[in-house]
């Protein structure tokens, strides 16, 4: 990432794909969507310095799905950025990214430094930052107290007002606030698996949800449900005094089928 007097930060999140090119998701074709999503970036966007991709890249697993990511964001000129999901298999990932060099897990571009968590819990659907993600976040932390700092994991670290996506959540967020909360150079939380845009601030911190690329969940709703929105994803400058602007862009004048009625995946 060049040396500017903001980063512009694009979050692309779960975009579930499959190895075959139909692949869909409760009536989605999920390749389809990315496509459309990241050709609204490119008209929205002219500089990028950074797409970021927060987890559940992949909903087989499989090395094609990743194949199809890369391919689906190479054009764009800038670096790229993934990191695990609940659904992402790392070995098929590692495959794709380690040789593309998309895994770093600490970042430092201009005045601000990015820490990319993994909160996969190996079979499980809910997350959690093991020791070793939690030693990596503080020491990163120590290391550059003169750098803004945004921070990426791919569970919600805040609850979302959905008992069933509450329940799927990062186990330990308490952990992972207190440190947020003890580094006055952290300015903002992202995150992904959630499919639904969300701003908060706590003590001066931005946190910060985001749109799936495919289906999307509907906020407050105690079950599992679909929302009508379409794919999204968000966008954020990162300025030189450390404050956010930030925003969420969605596909328009698409028809995505979608099987609204759907009861999970
Ligand atoms: N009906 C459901 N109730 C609870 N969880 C679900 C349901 N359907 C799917 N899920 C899981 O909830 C997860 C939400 O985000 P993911 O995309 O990680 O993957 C989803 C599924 O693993």
């Amino acid at each position: 990432m060049e040396m500017g007097l903001s980063l512009k930060l694009i979050q692309i999140s779960d975009p579930h794909l499959f190895a075959a090119i139909e692949g869909s998701l409760l009536g989605m074709n999920t390749l389809h969507s990315l496509h459309c999503v990241t050709e609204l970036i490119c008209q929205q966007h002219k500089q990028i310095d950074c797409l970021l991709v927060s987890g559940d890249l992949s909903q087989d697993g499989s090395v094609a799905s990743y194949r199809h990511l890369q391919q689906a964001l190479e054009h764009f000129n800038c670096k790229v950025l993934w990191f695990e999901g609940n659904h992402d298999n790392p070995a098929s990932m590692q495959q794709v990214a380690v040789a593309a060099g998309y895994l770093q897990r600490v970042v430092c571009a201009g005045r601000w430094q990015l820490i990319l968590l993994n909160s996969q819990v190996d079979g499980a659907v809910f997350g959690q930052l093991d020791e070793s993600q939690l030693q990596l976040l503080e020491q990163a932390l120590q290391q550059q107290p003169e750098l803004h700092t945004l921070i990426s994991l791919h569970h919600h670290p805040l609850p979302m007002g959905s008992a069933w996506l509450d329940d799927i959540g990062l186990q330990n967020a308490a952990e992972f606030n207190a440190i947020v909360q003890r580094y006055p150079q952290v300015r903002g939380v992202l995150w992904g698996h959630v499919h639904q845009h969300s701003d908060r601030n706590i003590n001066g911190v931005r946190y910060l949800s985001s749109p799936s690329t495919c289906v999307q969940f509907k906020p407050s709703s105690a079950k599992f449900a679909l929302d009508n929105q379409p794919p999204g994803y968000r966008w954020l400058t990162l300025h030189d005094d450390g404050s956010i602007d930030t925003g969420v862009g969605r596909v328009s004048g698409i028809d995505f089928s979608v099987d609204l009625a759907g009861t999970g995946y």
